[in-house]
This record gives structure tokens, C-alpha cells and sequence, in this order.
């Protein structure tokens, strides 16, 4: 099948972008065809598949699919570029609008320069998910509608300690004093299939640098290590809030690989994230379907 794409980045964390209000591809082949597209030795290179769709409950829809060919609920960087993407496309006419997402609908602003080109993006993510059992992780001491604050999480005989987030897809953080130590290759793929989560979940590794300031890595469920993760950022801004490290109501830069977020969890209860949305690549594809 060939396939018209448009490839997007946002801090490095790219998607290969397949537009729905004009491409429709077979449901059951979405999974293969996350997994080709994303292969940078048989298929173009990315960290997964997002297809921008019509929506009945907001201006657009998007649908994001992992390497692995596994769907999830958000993708924050997806976001940024699917907003730069239809606002480019011209398939809304405001600055802001909405984009459902399979964990709800949120808002995103573009903020074009003089010449009308998008290169960041505003979401209004909505609010954290904190209670256990709706993360969901598995409870060995805690109730049900706890929240994972700093737990002891224990990993082959060693000793960890977990804040769990969800933002409509699940994250746990473990802070660490230097991010030269973080685990992310070992702890990584162990915990983000960990049967304590039930949905899998993305493991971030976070170095507070100081209230405004965190230095971020991620191993992602079903992609691995990326240059960013939206969500993750989000959800460690959260998860340092709920452990002191930094305020609600302040902005917090996130340093991640691919560059740096800045994300806000206000005393309203949204978190908001700021951040550039980049246009790679425009072209044809052409995947294998499964028959
Ligand atoms: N791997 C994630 C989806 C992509 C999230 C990330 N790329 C972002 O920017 O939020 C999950 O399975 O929940």
C-alpha cells in the first residue's frame, strides 16, 4: 500500500504523521504499519505512527501508535504536531482548538511568527490522574485510591522509590542525584513491563536541578529510550510537585535529551505544556499489508 506521509518531530520524538481527512488505512493493519514506518532500516525512521483524524468532539482527532505497533492513550509531542500540522494545513482557521485524544479532549494553541509558520505549540493537557488504582498500578500496600507518592518499589532484590502519574497514559518517575547514574537501560525495559502495571507503563528518570528546573530521560512503553516524551515531562513536573521538589502554579523547565519543555501544573488543576513542533519530511511510503 503506498501511503502519503508527513514526518514531525517534537524535541526529537518524531512520528511519521499519515493525514485521515484525505488517507484512510485498514484498522487491522494500523499495528503493522506503525512497526514498518518506524523501522529506520526497512521504512522511513521514527519513534511510532500518529494519524490525524476527523472528530466528532473536537476540531480533530488524533490516534498514536508506538513503535511496537501498540496504540496509546497520548502522546504530548504528538500533540504539539498534530496542532502544527492542521494549523499548517489550514483544517482550522483559530489559534486555538480542540484535539481529541482516546483519553479525552484537550486544547492546544499554536503560536505562528510574521510569516504565519507554527514552531511551538501550547497544550492544555488537562488534569493528572493520581489515584493507584486508575494509573493503573497494582497495590502491595497502599488502598486502592491512594496516590504512589515516593513508594518502595522493588526491583530483582533492590531497593527504588516510585511517584506514579497518569496523564490518560501511565507514567512512573524515580528521581535520581546525578542522571549520569539513572538506570534507563536496565530499570527501563524491567519496570515498563513490570507486572505491578497492569497496561505496562513509561518509566522516567528525573534529576531535580532545582524548583524550576528538572533534567528528564524516559524508557517509553513500546518505543524504548526517546529524545522526549510530552507526557512524561508532565507527569514528572506532577510528581515533583506531590514530592515538594517544585511548586504548583510555577513554570518548570523540563531538560529532556531532545531539547527542553516548559510545563506548568496549575493550582487549577490543568497542566500546561510549551514547547516547539517541528516539520521533517513530506513523501510516499509504501508498507506491506497484512493480508
Ligand atoms: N509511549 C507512550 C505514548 C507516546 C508518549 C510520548 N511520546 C509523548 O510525547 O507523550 C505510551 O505508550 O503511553
Amino acid at each position: 500500500m503506498k501511503i502519503p506521509f508527513t514526518k514531525m518531530h517534537g524535541l526529537g520524538n518524531s512520528y511519521i504523521y499519515v493525514d485521515g481527512f484525505h488517507v484512510e488505512l485498514p484498522e487491522e493493519s494500523l499495528p503493522t504499519i506503525a512497526k514498518q514506518v518506524s523501522s529506520v532500516h526497512t521504512g522511513i525512521g521514527s519513534d511510532g505512527l500518529i494519524l490525524v483524524l476527523p472528530s466528532n468532539l473536537a476540531d480533530v482527532r488524533m490516534r498514536i501508535f508506538n513503535k511496537d505497533g501498540s496504540e496509546a492513550m497520548n502522546c504530548g509531542n504528538g500533540l504539539r504536531c498534530v496542532a502544527k500540522f492542521v494549523y499548517d494545513k489550514k483544517y482550522v482557521h483559530k489559534q486555538s482548538f480542540e484535539i481529541e485524544t482516546k483519553s479525552g479532549v484537550v486544547t492546544a494553541t499554536v503560536h505562528p511568527d510574521k510569516d504565519k509558520h507554527v514552531e511551538s505549540v501550547t497544550v492544555d493537557m488537562g488534569e493528572p490522574v493520581l489515584e493507584r488504582s486508575n494509573i493503573p498500578m497494582e497495590t502491595e500496600n497502599g488502598g486502592l485510591f491512594d496516590e504512589v507518592v515516593y513508594e518502595h518499589f522493588r526491583v530483582d532484590g533492590d531497593d527504588y522509590y516510585a511517584t506514579a502519574v497518569s496523564m490518560g497514559n501511565p507514567h512512573v518517575v524515580f528521581y535520581q542525584d546525578n542522571m549520569q547514574d539513572a538506570p534507563i537501560h536496565t530499570l527501563g525495559p524491567k519496570v515498563t513491563t513490570d507486572e505491578r502495571f497492569p497496561e505496562g507503563v513509561n518509566v522516567e528518570f528525573v534529576e531535580v536541578l532545582n524548583e524550576a528546573e528538572l533534567r528528564f530521560r524516559v524508557w517509553e512503553r513500546g518505543s524504548g529510550i526517546t529524545q522526549a516524551c510530552g507526557t512524561g515531562a508532565c507527569a514528572s513536573v506532577v510528581a515533583s510537585a506531590l514530592n515538594s521538589y517544585v511548586k504548583r502554579g510555577q513554570e518548570v523547565t523540563v531538560h529532556l535529551d531532545g531539547g527542553d519543555l516548559w510545563i506548568t501544573w496549575l493550582e487549577s488543576g490543568s497542566v500546561l505544556m510549551r514547547g516547539a513542533a517541528v516539520t521533517v519530511a513530506k513523501g510516499h511510503t509504501w508498507v506491506e499489508l497484512d493480508v
